[in-house]
């Protein structure tokens, strides 16, 4: 069985084979419209909550098609378009060969350099994340988008600072210092799309709620590069680079905005 992944032979466009919902009708990504979107005071009557706890010696891994952080701690969510309490599963990015591309979702057919997407399950109705990942209300996803300035983003170079020690698939690392993922977030969590969805890598469970932040998170380009250096396999490997699945109908899908 071949593996899946973003190359020409076992990339996006080949993944319906062996996963059929990816021809699904709430399939991710999705180019976000924000003319498109519908204000929903609804999301704003029960504001968006985040309380993420710190992990004192947080999981950094390379599975070999982006590089992942598990959680441990109670890290948890609710409002805004969640029902229930979501706990915060595992962080990931997504992110290109160049800066011009390599988010998921685009904003106007515009891409980002850069994706990061933070996974958590509905942990009111399931227990474990096994369990919720193929639940229509199972998971919910903040999605960040990454944007270059000349300055790093410091929460984020606790993790490219080290990036070196897990440049191989497999290879995995714990953060010596407790980390804690709020420093991972913009400013502004009050504004935001939000819209029914799926996982974008196989399985691409339509499970997921999505809540994509309208602020990006700024990173300097050396931890662009840090990313890029990451390798697909063992040493001489090719570099996980544009590991993004491009955008999907909408559809019927109504995209909701949080904010006029
Ligand atoms: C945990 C998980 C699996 C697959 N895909 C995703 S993603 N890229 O939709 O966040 N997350
Ligand atoms: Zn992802």
């Amino acid at each position: 069985m071949a593996t899946w992944g973003y190359g020409n032979d076992n990339g996006p466009a080949t993944w319906v084979k062996s996963f059929p919902v990816a021809a699904g009708t709430r399939q991710s990504p999705i180019d976000i419209v924000p003319t498109a979107a519908k204000c929903d005071t609804k999301l704003t009557e029960n504001p968006l909550t985040v309380n993420y706890s710190p992990e004192p010696a947080m999981e950094l891994c390379n599975p070999g098609l982006s590089v992942k952080a598990n959680i441990k701690s109670k890290s948890v969510i609710k409002g805004g378009p969640l029902e229930g309490e979501y706990k915060l599963e595992q962080f990931h990015l997504h992110w290109g060969s160049a800066d011009k591309q390599g988010s998921e979702h685009t904003l106007n057919g515009k891409m980002f350099p850069a994706e990061l997407h933070l996974v958590h399950y509905n942990a009111t109705k399931y227990s474990s994340f096994g369990e919720a990942v193929d639940k229509p209300d199972g998971l919910a996803v903040f999605g960040i988008f990454l944007k270059i300035s000349d300055k790093p983003h410091q929460g984020l170079k606790s993790l490219t600072d080290v990036l070196s020690e897990v440049q191989y698939k497999d290879k995995s690392i714990n953060i010596k210092q407790e980390y804690n993922p709020v420093c991972l977030l913009p400013d502004n969590i009050n504004k935001y799309w939000t819209y029914l969805g799926s996982l974008t890598t196989p399985p691409l469970c339509e499970s997921v709620t999505w809540i994509v932040f309208e602020e990006p998170i700024e990173v300097s380009e050396d931890q662009m590069k840090a990313f890029r250096a990451l390798c697909c396999g063992e040493c001489g490997s090719a570099p996980i680079v544009d590991n993004y699945r491009p955008p999907l109908p909408l559809g019927n899908r109504q995209l909701r905005a949080s904010f006029q």
